[in-house]
């Protein structure tokens, strides 16, 4: 038998086992934490009897019944006292603190003991299995339509696009898998613990909450977290201000409670390690209180009880389990502290390939998917409307259905709105009660306005819940609300209510949610046209309420981080985006588009009195909007930055199809530069900007770099780019594929002076095409993936033109072919005043090239050839180019190899330069002194 045990030397080795229990009686008897699981498998295999245990259980403090135990199995002998041991090791999760001990002792089971059995009754590891199971029953299914059709995750998951940002949201590159979701990877602030996770409505937050939690219940996601604890924001509105709950409650009631733990031996783990905790917390727009209002003490102590969304704040802030890990999710807009962010991840929609890998899960049916492709192919702006999870989901599920029910039906074509998405997501609905089953013989013609007529009933009950759910600013609604708008148990299944079980740990009885917060903005905006009791102008409510809460929405947790000021504007709830969507579906409802619907729907009169009305305020706070823009002047003439709430407005026309209102936009923009950075534009949005850039005339310069167009959103704004100037696309998912329209466009026209294309995913065969429009676009493109292909291109391009001042092509890889292009293009170039190669991959083979070249050139001021691999065997030709004295007023060598002995050769230059006013070599191999030596001597130089 193999006994690898430590013992003290006077230690008997008969008794060796019994001996440790009495060496060790102190550790044991403080560190030991489960009894009953000791107990429980003592009792089975025979070592004790129940009447052992029930003296064991009799002893009331845990420190006793551990003597206890102890006492009792060295009285039975060496075996007994080895299995007790062996219990310690096989359960490890539960005697997590006596494992170092075990192995500094050197325990490992012995070949007799190794066929024992122990059974896990510890209350952890069992709590641990429960939430796992409970957790994958959960998430294992999407919602669907209705309450009985339902899908499962696996079979419907895609991935979406997840950028990783950094604290001032520059992108850091996108997630690989979800296993690098959770880990340190692109990690900004490791003191803080949330993962904060952007996206616009119906991008897939949830879902993807969902999949982690799912993962995390199969064990196939990578962490070592035990527990996860799943949130839906939204729930902490249901309590009033006044109650209150412990951290204990919170988690096990909203989750799930451990069986059999009567010491409370869960709690105390969690407690103890944090870090095996995941928490999730979906939806943090959708809370809605204001925080301030709370005036509750701020809650740290697990112990104490508080409003749920203290607890919240708390355990976000790290004040409450600090180490665990948090998961937050919001709309994109809503800003919080970044101190308590560890990363940013912010949700895009699917890309392209991902929207094919999705029709092939929708649709079984080869011809379907071919037919959806055709379609969607042959419409830019559906696709672009497409990439919202949410909104391809509607599309894909109503034409899955209608053309089922109807052979002739097409997905809706080019001027898709999303108010159409969402009727086609009520006909689907109501169709689906009207006829239980598509006919195999015999499809028929379909006819909206019937199925709208015929489920008016029902569509107006569920659309007066929705509206009042919105006036009340609650998302859940319970049975009492439901039958009192005059809802039925048949009623309910037609889909657009779920059932929601979080929350019924409050005892309360069943409660509902829409099924999904579009939708009830949809259903919300619908109650307002038709209902005919209420004042017709009751319909601009909540652009009231909008225009009210323009101020940018800012969730903070100031209060919470610094406890002694109370600042008076922290709103947790500010963001309005609901209400946002109710006014852009009213636009639609009331649009000539759908009058011909409407008019079945809601009496004529009424109906023409609220469209008038809606044009008219349209246009008056149209022209508000834009004459309250802050105009200031800069080199590209008179600026404006329109603010987000502009883009509402724009979607807004665009759902109203009403030129006239577009047409007096167009005009209303004064200024010739419009700047729309950062503006949370995406693609579907290029569509409504168009509609509106169409009507004007006179040219204009548009920055909306850093949004998320993409190239569907290109495809969108190509009849407008010939009026552009400006046309500034940075950061924005471009493809190649816009810049082959950019090209066909911009050449086309001429009229452009400014094209930024900076960090999006063009490679050479895009570099091709940019040289093309290069002579009317002097700034190129930086940070994107051109090798020395596209380097040469470029390079050739620009010897070429003669009024081109200034080229960025930092962070590509043109590497030492493309730097000699760009040495030979730039030999005897007029015009070129500013050139960055910097972090290119030069080496000083590429270096000398280029010194080489550029001695013959008097042009150019500014040279970057920062972040390259150049060493000092490009010292001397670098040398020589200083000595030339060309014009060249700044040289940047920054981070890249030189040696004291290359730098001092660039020295000695400087006494030959009377033009030189800057040379930078920070980051090179120099010790602090000689970096020290050299900027002196520069300073004398320089005088
Ligand atoms: N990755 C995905 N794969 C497949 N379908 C998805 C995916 N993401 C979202 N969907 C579909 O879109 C619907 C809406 O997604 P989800 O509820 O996650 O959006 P959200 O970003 O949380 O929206 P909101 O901010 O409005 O709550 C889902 O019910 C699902 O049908």
């Amino acid at each position: 038998m193999k006994r690898t045990v430590h013992v003290p030397t006077e230690i008997n080795m008969h008794q060796m086992y019994v001996n440790i229990l009495t060496y060790h009686r102190e550790l044991l008897v403080s560190r030991l934490r489960s009894v009953q699981c000791v107990l429980d498998n003592l009792l089975v295999c025979g070592f004790l009897c129940e009447e052992d245990v029930e003296i064991v259980q009799r002893t009331v403090t845990k420190t006793d019944q551990v003597r206890k135990i102890l006492e009792l199995v060295q009285c039975k002998g060496e075996e007994a006292c080895e299995y007790f041991l062996f219990i310690l090791y096989t359960v490890c999760d539960a005697y997590i603190d006596l494992q170092p001990w075990l192995k500094e002792i050197n325990y490992s089971p012995s070949n007799d003991m190794s066929g024992m059995k122990v059974v896990n009754t510890d209350p952890i590891s069992r709590y641990c299995k429960r939430l796992r199971h409970e957790m994958s029953r959960d998430t294992s299914f999407i919602m669907s339509y209705g309450q009985q059709e339902e899908t499962r995750l696996e079979d419907l998951y895609t991935d979406t696009l997840m950028e990783l940002l950094s604290d001032s949201n520059e992108s850091l590159g996108f997630v690989e898998n979800l296993d690098q979701f959770l880990g340190d990877h692109a990690t900004f602030n490791p003191e803080g613990e949330v993962i904060y996770v952007m996206g616009d409505a119906g991008v897939g937050k949830s879902i993807l909450l969902q999949k982690l939690q799912n993962l995390w219940s199969k064990k196939e996601l990578q962490t070592d977290a035990i527990f996860f604890f799943k949130f839906r924001c939204r729930m902490f509105s249901i309590f009033k201000d006044t109650e209150k709950i412990s951290l204990r409650d919170l988690l096990f009631k909203y989750n799930c409670y451990p069986d059999h733990d009567p010491d409370n031996e869960v709690f105390d783990y969690i407690l103890r390690f944090p870090e095996k905790v995941i928490f999730t917390f979906d939806g943090y727009d959708e809370i809605q209180e204001d925080l301030d209002q709370l005036n509750v003490p701020e809650v740290v102590s697990p112990e104490d009880s508080g409003h749920p969304l203290q607890l919240l704040i708390s355990l976000l802030c790290g004040k409450l389990l600090k180490g665990s890990q948090k998961v937050l999710t919001a709309r994109t807009g809503i800003e919080i502290q970044s101190r308590v962010i560890r990363k940013k991840v912010v949700l895009r929609g699917f890309s392209p390939t991902h929207l094919k890998t999705y029709i092939d899960l929708h649709f079984k049916e080869q011809e379907h998917r071919e037919l959806v492709s055709v379609q969607l192919d042959a419409s830019p702006h559906l696709c672009g409307l497409c990439s919202t999870p949410l909104f391809c989901w509607i599309v894909f599920k109503s034409f899955r259905h209608l053309h089922t029910m109807h052979d002739s039906f097409h997905l809706p074509d080019t001027c898709i709105t999303l108010t159409d998405i969402f009727l086609l997501l009520s006909e689907v609905f109501l169709s689906r009660s009207a006829s239980p089953a598509p006919s195999l013989l015999k499809k028929t013609t379909r006819c909206a306005s019937d199925t709208f007529k015929a489920g008016l009933g029902p569509l107006a009950a569920f659309a007066k819940l929705a509206l009042q759910g919105m006036e009340r600013g609650s998302f859940i609604c319970s049975q009492e609300e439901i039958t009192a708008c005059g809802l039925t148990e048949e009623d309910l299944p037609l889909g657009f209510l779920r059932p929601v079980n979080e929350y019924d740990a409050r005892g309360s009885s069943a409660n509902f949610e829409f099924l999904h917060m579009t939708l009830q903005s949809f259903l919300a905006a619908f109650a307002l046209v038709v209902d005919e009791q209420a004042a017709a102008n009751s319909i601009l409510k909540f652009f009231t309420e909008c225009s009210r809460q323009r101020d940018p929405s800012c969730h903070s947790f100031d209060f919470c981080i610094s406890s002694s000021s109370k600042p008076s504007e922290n709103k947790l709830f500010a963001t309005n985006e609901h209400l946002q969507f109710i006014n852009l579906f009213l636009c639609g409802l009331l649009s000539k588009a759908h009058a011909g619907l409407m008019q079945y729907l809601v009496s004529p009169v009424l109906l023409k009195k609220k469209r008038k009305l809606l044009k008219s305020y349209l246009s008056t706070s149209v022209k508000s909007h834009l004459h309250g823009l802050p105009h200031y002047s800069g080199n590209e003439g008179k600026k404006v930055h329109v603010l987000p709430n502009f883009l509402w407005m724009l979607r807004c026309i665009f759902e109203t199809g009403s030129k006239d209102i577009a047409q007096m936009t167009a005009k209303g923009i004064t200024a010739s530069f419009i700047k729309l950075g950062y503006c949370n534009v995406y693609s579907g949005d290029c569509t409504a900007l168009n509609f509106v850039l169409q009507h004007r005339q006179k040219l204009l310069g548009l920055d909306m770099d850093n949004n998320n167009i993409s190239d569907y959103g290109v495809k969108q704004l190509k009849p407008s780019f010939c009026k552009m100037t400006v046309v500034r696309l940075c950061v924005n998912h471009l493809s190649d594929s816009s810049i082959e329209i950019l090209a066909e466009e911009l050449c086309k026209h001429k009229v452009v002076e400014v094209l930024g294309l900076y960090s999006n995913h063009i490679t050479d065969v895009g570099a091709k095409l940019v040289a093309q429009i290069i002579e009317e676009c002097p700034r190129l493109i930086g940070k994107n993936k051109l090798t020395s292909v596209g380097g040469r291109y470029l390079a050739s391009a620009i010897q070429k033109s003669t009024s081109i001042f200034d080229v960025g092509m930092w962070g590509n890889s043109i590497g030492d072919e493309g730097a000699e292009a760009f040495g030979e293009a730039l030999r005897h170039h007029p015009s070129l005043t500013n050139l960055s190669l910097s972090a290119n991959g030069i080496t000083s083979k590429g270096g000398k090239l280029l010194a080489e070249a550029l001695k013959e050139n008097s042009v150019l001021k500014i040279f970057w050839l920062v972040q390259n691999e150049l060493a000092d065997d490009a010292a001397p030709p670098l040398a020589e180019l200083v000595k030339a004295n060309t014009g060249l007023s700044h040289l940047w060598l920054i981070n890249n190899q030189f040696t004291a002995c290359g730098i001092r050769q660039l020295a000695e230059a400087l006494a030959h330069n009377t033009l030189l006013k800057e040379i930078c070599v920070k980051g090179n191999q120099l010790s602090a002194e000689e970096e020290k030596q050299f900027e002196a001597e520069k300073r004398l130089q320089f005088h």
